[in-house]
């Protein structure tokens, strides 16, 4: 059956005085207020969009999207590990907004009960503070560089054992809130600072708000038909005389590399697909630090189930190597008996899916964020171990990956 267009609605003669942000601003204020979930994001090369679900009850999917052209459309924001704490979101699209756009709203047809309630919101004054929904979870525990160099040592004696090829273990960091931190703010300047960036302000009540500028794409389908992710590890920081292309990898960096780029193809093989395009290794920027990057297209034209690729793939990707580790199963286990803390939503997945048109989504790794609570920020970071790592390196790089997103907490 067809799904019926979403109607178009105008603001109210209240609102003509507001430019397009300050309309994002006020659409943002009625949704957290009247409890609803909202996803603002800047994909790269595009314009900001914000997405309110008509109710809680409505984003509860429980499982990972599907990535096709007849699939709902919405925001799909998925944990790490799915779980009663962390459930797997998937926001309606509701209503809709793009800044490119601020004449209009759209609202979805399941939603058109709500057009009066939504007319009365935005006829409201604009409200100078946002009431952002916070998770009802304790914060998780921080770990102290001495307990990160444990949690790697005993990382490393796991892949020395051969119980795990590779394991990313990670942390989590607490920063207070400078005083008068604003979110919409903050998520403006993330854009401005990282151009190539998936940057996301998502709020959902009960499972709280997380900001982030993440690198990684997991799992994208375009308009031209074309299935694309990535394989993405290793680091180091971009330094001001050396030009990306001039860096130098150490065996360590190419080897955890490669082992993520193996995962991908171990996925497409179990889908008996052989026809892809691989393009890399190759030295790409992201923020403050470059990454070993390879790309992995495939033409949706050659598969002979085109419509259930992406779903697939995306099913099998999560969590891949470059968050979690290999083999899979065993270096989840790991980190579930290690690592010491609930990553929550960090190295989970988001993204919109049809919203752009049926068909296209761009799903990435929750990488580089922070999850905001009301008095501070909780920040999140990993890295790739293998036999050769150094605790204090690996300490080291996961302040430079909270860097990324620490430069807005000022
Ligand atoms: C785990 C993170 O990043 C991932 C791990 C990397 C690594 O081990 O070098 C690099 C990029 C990401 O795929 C993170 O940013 O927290």
């Amino acid at each position: 059956m067809p799904v019926p267009e979403p109607r178009l609605l105008a603001w109210p003669p209240a609102a003509s005085g507001l430019d397009a942000w300050a309309r994002l601003r006020h659409l943002a204020a009625g949704a957290l207020r009247t409890g609803r979930p909202l996803a603002i994001w800047r994909e790269p090369g595009a314009t900001t969009r914000l997405l309110v679900a008509r109710s809680l009850e409505a984003t509860y999917t429980g499982l990972p999207p599907a990535l096709d052209d007849r699939a709902p459309a919405g925001f799909a924001f998925f944990p790490f590990r799915d779980s009663d704490h962390n459930p797997a979101l998937f926001l309606p699209a509701d209503v809709q907004y793009d800044v490119a756009e601020p004449a209009a709203l759209s609202i979805s047809w399941a939603a058109r009960e709500l057009v009066p309630n939504i007319a009365a919101w935005l006829a409201l004054p604009p409200l100078p503070e946002l009431a952002w929904h916070y998770s009802t979870q304790p914060a998780p525990a921080a770990a102290t560089e001495a307990q990160y160099t444990q949690l790697v040592r005993t990382g490393v004696a796991a892949i020395e054992a051969r119980a795990v090829v590779k394991v990313v273990s990670s942390r989590a960091a607490r920063r207070l809130l400078p005083a008068g931190f604003d979110p919409l703010a903050a998520f403006q300047e993330l854009s401005q600072r990282y151009e190539r960036a998936f940057v996301s302000l998502v709020s959902v009540p009960g499972v709280g708000t997380w900001l982030g500028a993440s690198p990684e794409v997991l799992a994208e389908v375009t308009a031209g038909g074309l299935f694309h992710t990535m394989a993405l590890a290793g680091t180091q920081p971009l330094l001001p005389d050396v030009r990306p292309q001039d860096a130098i990898w150490r065996q360590k960096e190419i080897e955890e590399q490669a082992l993520v780029s193996r995962y991908i193809v171990n996925c497409f093989k179990q889908l008996r697909l052989r026809e892809y395009q691989e393009t890399g290794p190759r030295t790409t920027v992201a923020g403050q630090l470059l990454h070993l990057r390879t790309d992995f297209e495939v033409d949706l034209k050659n598969v002979p189930t085109p419509a259930s690729l992406g779903t697939d793939m995306l099913r099998l990707l999560h969590p891949t190597s470059a968050v979690g580790g290999m083999p899979r199963v065993a270096a989840l286990e790991f980190l579930r008996q290690h690592e010491g803390y609930d990553r929550a939503y960090y190295s989970g997945f988001l993204g919109p899916v049809n919203v752009a048109a049926p068909g296209v989504a761009r799903l990435f790794v929750n990488l580089r964020c922070l999850q905001l609570r009301a008095t501070e920020a909780i920040l999140y970071a990993g890295t790739g171990l293998t036999v050769d790592s150094d605790p204090a390196r690996e300490w080291q790089e996961t302040e430079y990956k909270m860097q990324t997103i620490a430069a807005i907490l000022h």
